[in-house]
């Protein structure tokens, strides 16, 4: 039984100043909802005004942290970091915001429900629109599903995630999600999750889930795929168009698949990769030597006890995807060169090169975000290379047209879609939309310009991006050699094994091909 140790009723600002700092957005309407129907509207407020329980033993604690958690970042505009998500070893932090949401605590994350919530999260918001189609086949109407309360949104979310994905014992999944449903919302609305649950067990058990066929033409089957591997539609299309069917698909399986992480040892700190793999091998933690570079492991479970072991903390690693190393080794700092890092918060590629730079050099670390710009700071001096890195807070344009400097090296790692990072970001597929395409190129071009101005006679210049987009890479660099004929393509055959280098000469790291994240660089020489 519910154990009630408080009561205190909550309205709508308060759950969303619980969900978010920010002010409360258009969805948090005052009205309340009759406490025994299932509220209709989407629109209505996040949960209805209720009372709070201060303990309720009923509840399974990663499903209570996950609906919220999903909730903030629908709602609240939270980030979903996959990384926090597994770093948030402090179950406090999330019982918080359980009970400022849902007016209730349940009992404490352990090391496994915390795993929980990382996998529950994650995979829902990647297979959202996959999961939304089977939820919408299921209601009785579209009107029931588009004015969905958000909360119960979620909790079906959850259980269709858990049952179809996870393949977790269905029964068990249809009352754990009832029992969240009726304590967070009201017993209606338990009594709704409960029928549309047991509807999806009885289809999944025959084997027959309402899924579309790919069929029709371009649109239609772009639409298909788009809801069988749970992507935007437009995104669907444009990898189609660029990579091929086949290819579109293999992606989009990589970018729905767990991410895997990479550890670099900070040799600032005099910490070695043989240091680090000795703390991994103490700690437990499996890991494997990076075949394509010297300071990095890579790690596929057991992140959080990294985290909790305090190796970040102390500043002994990073945590750094090879593909971003690899553009360290495209721009390949030498002790003594001067490097001016021109979008560089929050300074991961600034870190590292900073460590190659032994002591000897300087990085003009540049950002026109403060904030970033203040932890690539204290993350500098953690590490022990804040002597050769110093920060300037500034748009790049202004920087370039006002500073006569120029480097030997300029870095360009400059503001992209992140397609080939949607495995790390699970959220960020849902929030890219295709006109943000057309001013990211607007700006990666007018950056590349001013990036040009800093660097000096015989200098090299290296544009880089965390995309797989061709329109974000190799077309911006051809179009960047067209108005600049002082620069050309220094291929980067020397700087990054074989298997990176494309045939016009640039670093590609392929999500697909390499089990990387996606990353580019091209590396260009003045004359
Ligand atoms: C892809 S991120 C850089 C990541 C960074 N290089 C790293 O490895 O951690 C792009 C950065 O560009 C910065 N930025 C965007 N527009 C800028 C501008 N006009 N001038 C300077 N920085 C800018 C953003 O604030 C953001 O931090």
């Amino acid at each position: 039984m519910a154990h009630l140790l408080s009561v205190r009723i909550y309205n709508s600002t308060e759950i969303y100043t619980a969900l978010s700092s920010s002010k409360p957005p258009k969805f948090a309407k005052k009205t309340q909802q009759p406490n025994t129907a299932i509220s209709p509207r989407r629109s209505g407020p996040a949960v209805p005004a209720r009372k709070a329980q201060k303990l309720n033993l009923e509840v399974s604690p990663h499903r209570a942290v996950s609906a919220v958690r999903l909730m903030r970042i629908e709602l609240g505009g939270a980030f979903a970091d996959l990384l926090n998500e597994k770093g948030k070893g402090s179950g406090d932090n999330e019982m918080g915001y359980v009970e400022r949401t849902l007016g209730f605590r349940t009992r404490d994350l352990d090391d496994r429900d915390l795993r929980l919530v990382t996998d529950v999260v994650g995979g829902t918001i990647r297979w959202r629109r996959y999961l939304d189609h089977l939820i919408l086949s299921l209601c009785h109407d579209e009107n029931t599903f588009g004015r969905m309360e958000p909360l119960l949104l979620q909790i079906l979310r959850i259980g269709f995630y858990e049952i179809v994905k996870l393949e977790m014992p269905p029964y068990a999944v249809v009352d754990e999600n009832v029992r969240l449903a009726k304590v967070a919302l009201r017993p209606g609305a338990g009594n709704m999750v409960n029928g549309i649950l047991r509807k999806l067990v009885l289809l999944k058990e025959n084997n027959s889930l309402p899924l579309p066929k790919l069929e029709g033409n371009d649109r239609a089957q772009a639409r298909a795929l788009a809801t069988l591997h749970s992507h935007p539609v437009w995104m669907v299309r444009r990898w189609r168009k660029y990579l091929g069917h086949g290819e579109a698909i293999k992606l989009m399986m990589w970018n729905n698949s767990d991410p895997s992480f990479s550890l670099r040892a900070n040799s600032g700190k005099s910490f070695t990769r043989a240091h680090l793999s000795e703390r991994l091998r103490m700690l437990k933690v499996p890991h494997e030597l990076s075949p394509h570079l010297d300071d990095f492991v890579r790690i596929r479970t057991g992140m959080q006890i990294v985290i909790q072991a305090g190796l970040l903390k102390e500043g002994l690693c990073s945590v750094q995807d090879e593909s971003a190393g690899l553009v360290v080794s495209v721009v390949d700092p030498q002790p003594g060169e001067s490097i001016i890092d021109c979008c560089a918060a929050p300074g991961g590629k600034t870190l590292f090169m900073a460590s190659c730079l032994s002591g000897q050099g300087m990085i003009s670390a540049i950002d026109i975000n403060k904030g970033r710009l203040r932890i690539l700071r204290e993350t500098a001096k953690l590490h022990q290379v804040d002597d050769v890195i110093t920060t300037v807070h500034a748009d790049l344009h202004i920087f370039a047209g006002h500073n006569q400097v120029k480097s030997d090296k300029v870095l360009l790692d400059a503001p992209c879609s992140g397609l080939g990072v949607l495995s790390k970001r699970a959220d960020l597929r849902w929030n890219r939309r295709f006109e943000d395409m057309e001013q990211l190129k607007d700006l990666q071009d007018k950056l590349l310009d001013a990036a040009s101005m800093l660097v000096k006679p015989g200098g090299v210049l290296v544009y880089s991006t965390c995309s797989i987009d061709p329109e974000e890479n190799e077309e911006r660099v051809a179009a960047f050699l067209l108005r600049h004929p002082e620069f050309c393509i220094d291929p980067v055959n020397r700087s990054v094994p074989p298997d990176f280098v494309t045939e016009h000469g640039f670093y590609f790291s392929n999500p697909v091909k390499h089990s990387l994240d996606g990353a580019f660089a091209a590396r260009l020489v003045r004359s």
